[in-house]
This record gives C-alpha cells, sequence and structure tokens, in this order.
C-alpha cells in the first residue's frame, strides 16, 4: 500500500532558508556554466591562428589582445598592452606605411578587410598577417573603438608563391615558360610605348639539337638545355626576362635597351654557349646557338612586330651557317 510521505514544507511558499538555499543552488550552477563558457571561449581562442585585438582609436591603447598574440608575435602581450607601438615596431618595415594608411580608413569605411603585411616577430621570422578591422561604436560621441583578428597567413602565402613558381615557370629549366614570359614581355612592350623608351627582343635557338639527341640520349639533351638557360638566366641583368617558349628554343626581353646595348648582351650569350664543355662517357662536345635580335620602332603595334622581325632573323641566322646573331 502507497504511504502518503508528509508534506517537506507547509503552506504556498518555502521558508526564508529554503528560498536562500535554492538561490544559491541557482547560482552555483550559474557560476558552473559562465565558467565552463569561460573555458570553452578561452579554449577557442587559443585554438585559432588569428589575434582578435581592439584598439581605442583616441588613446591609442590596444585594450585587448587574444591569446595567439604571443604565439604569432613570439611577445608578451603586457607589454603591447601597455604600449601600442610594440605592434608598430613588429610590423615588417617596408609595409608599416601601408598597414598605418589602412588602419586609418576603417575611420571612414566602418570597415577594411584587405589588409595583409608582414611582421617580424621575435626571433626575426617574417609572417604575414591578415589583418581585418571595423569599428565598434555603438552611438555617435562615444570612444572610437576598433576591433580586429590578426589571421597568421604565412603559410597560405608560401603555399601561393610556389603555385605561382609552378605556373609560371619551366619545369625543366627553371626560366619562365611561355605564358608568363609572353605576359611579361607584352607588358614590357606597352610601357615601353607608353614611355617612349627603347626595348630589346631576342630569340635564340640551339643548333642541332636534334642530333645531341640522337646521339647521346634525351636526358643528356635535357642537361644542355638547362645549361643553356643557366647561362641565359646568369648573363641577363636586372629587369630583363628570359624564358624558354619551345622545346629548344629561348627568347629574353631587355627593357630600357637599345639595338647596340641588346647586342652586346647577345655577343656574351652567344660566347658564354660556346665555352660550355658537355661530356658523355668518353666523349666530349660543345654546342652552338642561333640568335635573331631586334629593337622596338614607332612602326610597331604590338609585341607581335617584333617577334615576328625576331623570328626572321633566327632563321636567317640558321639559313646563313648557324652559331651566329642576326638583326631584325
Ligand atoms: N631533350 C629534349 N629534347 C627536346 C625537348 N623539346 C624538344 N626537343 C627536341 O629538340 C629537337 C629539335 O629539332 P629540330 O627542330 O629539328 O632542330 P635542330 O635539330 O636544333 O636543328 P636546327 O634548329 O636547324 O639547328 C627535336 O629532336 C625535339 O625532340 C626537350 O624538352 N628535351
Amino acid at each position: 500500500m502507497a504511504k502518503h510521505l508528509p508534506p517537506l514544507l507547509s503552506g504556498s511558499q518555502p521558508p526564508e532558508t529554503a528560498q536562500t538555499l535554492l538561490a544559491l543552488l541557482h547560482a552555483q550552477g550559474e557560476v558552473a556554466r559562465l565558467s565552463e563558457r569561460d573555458q570553452l571561449y578561452s579554449s577557442l581562442l587559443d585554438s585559432v591562428n588569428a589575434v582578435l585585438w581592439a584598439f581605442d582609436w583616441e588613446t591609442r591603447q590596444v585594450l585587448y589582445v587574444s591569446p595567439a598574440y604571443e604565439r604569432i608575435f613570439g611577445r608578451p602581450a603586457s607589454l603591447v598592452l601597455a604600449d601600442y607601438n610594440e605592434w608598430r615596431d613588429s610590423i615588417y618595415p617596408d609595409d608599416l606605411d601601408f598597414a598605418e594608411r589602412s588602419l586609418a580608413q576603417v575611420l571612414l569605411k566602418g570597415a577594411v578587410e584587405d589588409r595583409e603585411y608582414r611582421i617580424l616577430n621575435a626571433s626575426g621570422q617574417v609572417r604575414w598577417l591578415s589583418d581585418k578591422c571595423y569599428i565598434n561604436q555603438q552611438s555617435e560621441g562615444e570612444r572610437v573603438i576598433v576591433v580586429g583578428i590578426a589571421e597568421d597567413i604565412t603559410e597560405k602565402k608560401q603555399l601561393e608563391g610556389e603555385l605561382q613558381r609552378l605556373a609560371t615557370t619551366d619545369v625543366l629549366t627553371q626560366s619562365s615558360n611561355r605564358r608568363h614570359f609572353f605576359e611579361c614581355a607584352r607588358q614590357a612592350f606597352d610601357h615601353a610605348r607608353e614611355d617612349g623608351t627603347p626595348l630589346a627582343f631576342l630569340l635564340l635557338d640551339i643548333d642541332d639539337f636534334k642530333r645531341i639527341n640522337d646521339s647521346y640520349g634525351h636526358q643528356e639533351g635535357d642537361q644542355v638545355l638547362q645549361r643553356i638557360a643557366d647561362s641565359g638566366k646568369a648573363v641577363l641583368r636586372r629587369g630583363d626576362q628570359f624564358g624558354r617558349i619551345g622545346g629548344e628554343e629561348f627568347a629574353a626581353i631587355f627593357p630600357g635597351c637599345n639595338a647596340q646595348a641588346a647586342e652586346l648582351i647577345a655577343e656574351r650569350l652567344q660566347r658564354e654557349v660556346q665555352r660550355l664543355s658537355f661530356s658523355h662517357g668518353e666523349q666530349t662536345y660543345s654546342v652552338t646557338v642561333s640568335q635573331g635580335l631586334t629593337a622596338l620602332t614607332d612602326q610597331d603595334t604590338s609585341l607581335d612586330d617584333l617577334f615576328a622581325r625576331a623570328d626572321a632573323a633566327m632563321y636567317r641566322a640558321k639559313r646563313q651557317g648557324k652559331n651566329q646573331i642576326v638583326h631584325g
């Protein structure tokens, strides 16, 4: 038979002590929940590879940096909280102007999301940051707080650089590939036309390359291509562009260079290639190249004009006995 238990508390309201007890239990639960949430927030902040930050625009004071600051910058957070210049001084000198100007734009735009700059961390390592920032001002007249998220994108940048290198480089010779060479050459052509500056264009083709392949094998042929490309790169000046544009055909573009100056470079390259010595087993051999050279004229309307003249000149060099430079 069911027993009827006496009511724990009589009347509709619990006595005062019980109310206090309930309130305490409730508060304890709240505290536990809050500390759980706190732990969750701080472990989230810790795990992202980004610094969340807040900055008082008027007083130039950093109000908050999340734990990733110490990991990415390699410096104690207390220092940047005491002095904003800690952050400024970490910025890679070439990027400081951009970092400051783009931060100031947040006042006009409310948000600046395309800020990428480099920092030097405490051990002198360069790191790339994507530092987005936003105005956090509720109403007119309130102090301006800028908040931001500075993500470490160093690995992404390195990957982008590697992809860019792969997309623009000829795998065998590590010189520019055809597409990239002509892209750069077209830009150089446009600049030369705009600025009225000289420009020279060169085509180079290895002589009797088929015979090298047939006599010594394709791998040997590849080595010849690599060493000729190395000679090309060594002879060129900074700002010149050198590329492999076909099987055994290379091209170079010389911005700011007239026909005479380009001729000197082509002659140097011709000598460099003649000096190269190759060996296959007991045999040693050398190679020669034919070059077609031309310079920009007032009548040229596109890079194709220069290319056509250099190409015709190069074939003349072949017909005239190879191992020579012909002007077109
Ligand atoms: N090893 C190697 N050979 C290549 C590569 N690309 C093209 N070739 C070879 O380059 C040779 C070009 O031969 P041809 O166009 O007849 O020219 P050539 O023998 O140099 O004759 P000339 O241009 O008249 O001096 C061919 O045998 C191609 O197979 C490459 O990446 N590696």
